[in-house]
């Protein structure tokens, strides 16, 4: 699992955060501008923490101190970023099968279970009948569906030793309630049978209960609380009840 102790220092922010991921999901929980998607970023490495080390396992991936740096294609992490990215003049079908680790591609001679992974996947996002469309023909909702679709599809299909750790920034941001449930639950259920090990950032108290999630409180940088949901975010959902009661 992952270890991190990293001091960085972004905008106005001092970061300095230390945890470990001790469950199949995690959710840094936080508000605005506390530090989330840096320490994603960091983790990813997308960012050169000012001092610190992040370890998968045994493996060093960060470590300041002795200079080690692992470049992100080498680490054994995948990532869908808060914004879609997606490649333009592509369909969403290859978009999604882009995500997938190269022996198991279309022209490296895909099996049965590979052309059911990306069917499984698209069909979880409900993006099939947008298979041939490009990217300009999508909603942002659409192609924020697409991008995760994709990412999640690169974090099952990697080849290295042990399982890639997924990392979801705000992956559910733009769906509606409806959407945004049956997503939940589906994606849950899936990287959890293909035994991959997710972060995700919400500053959602409902999302973040329906992942039955083990939460990581942020704010302003610094890690304040690690534990269940039911415990780190109890007075949270409390104020959230009384807000939905009748006046
Ligand atoms: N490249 C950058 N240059 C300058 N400041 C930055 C940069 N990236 C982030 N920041 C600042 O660092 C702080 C932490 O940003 P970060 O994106 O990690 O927050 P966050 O918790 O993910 O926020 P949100 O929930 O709004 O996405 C913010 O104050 C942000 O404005």
């Amino acid at each position: 699992m992952l270890t991190v102790s990293i001091e960085h220092r972004v905008g106005t922010i001092s970061l300095d955060a230390s945890f470990a991921l001790t469950k199949p999901w995690t959710v840094l929980f936080g508000p605005s501008g506390s530090g989330k998607t840096t320490v994603l970023r960091a983790i990813a490495g997308f960012v050169r923490p000012d001092s610190g080390s992040i370890m998968q396992g045994e493996s060093v991936l960060v470590d300041r101190a002795s200079g080690v740096f692992v470049p992100p294609h080498l680490r054994p992490v995948r990532t869908a970023a808060q914004t879609a990215r997606l490649f333009p003049n592509m369909t969403v079908h290859s978009n999604v099968i882009y995500g997938m680790a190269r022996s198991a591609r279309p022209e490296a001679g895909k099996t049965v279970d590979e052309i059911k992974i990306v069917d499984e996947i698209m069909s979880l996002f409900r993006i099939q009948e947008l298979a041939d469309r490009r990217p300009h023909q999508l909603s942002g909702g659409e192609s924020q569906r697409v991008s995760v679709a994709r990412a999640v599809v690169s974090a099952i299909t990697y080849e290295g030793a042990g399982a890639a750790l997924m990392l979801l920034d705000e992956p559910f941001s733009g769906l509606d309630y409806t959407m945004r449930d049956q997503l939940v639950d589906g994606l849950r259920e899936c990287l959890m049978r293909w035994k991959t090990p997710v972060l995700s950032v919400t500053h959602d108290v409902g999302e973040a209960f329906q992942l039955g999630a083990e939460v990581i409180r942020i704010a302003e940088g610094r890690v304040l609380r690690q534990g269940p949901v039911a415990d780190v975010l109890a007075e949270e959902r409390r104020r959230l009840i009384e807000q939905l009661r009748e006046p």
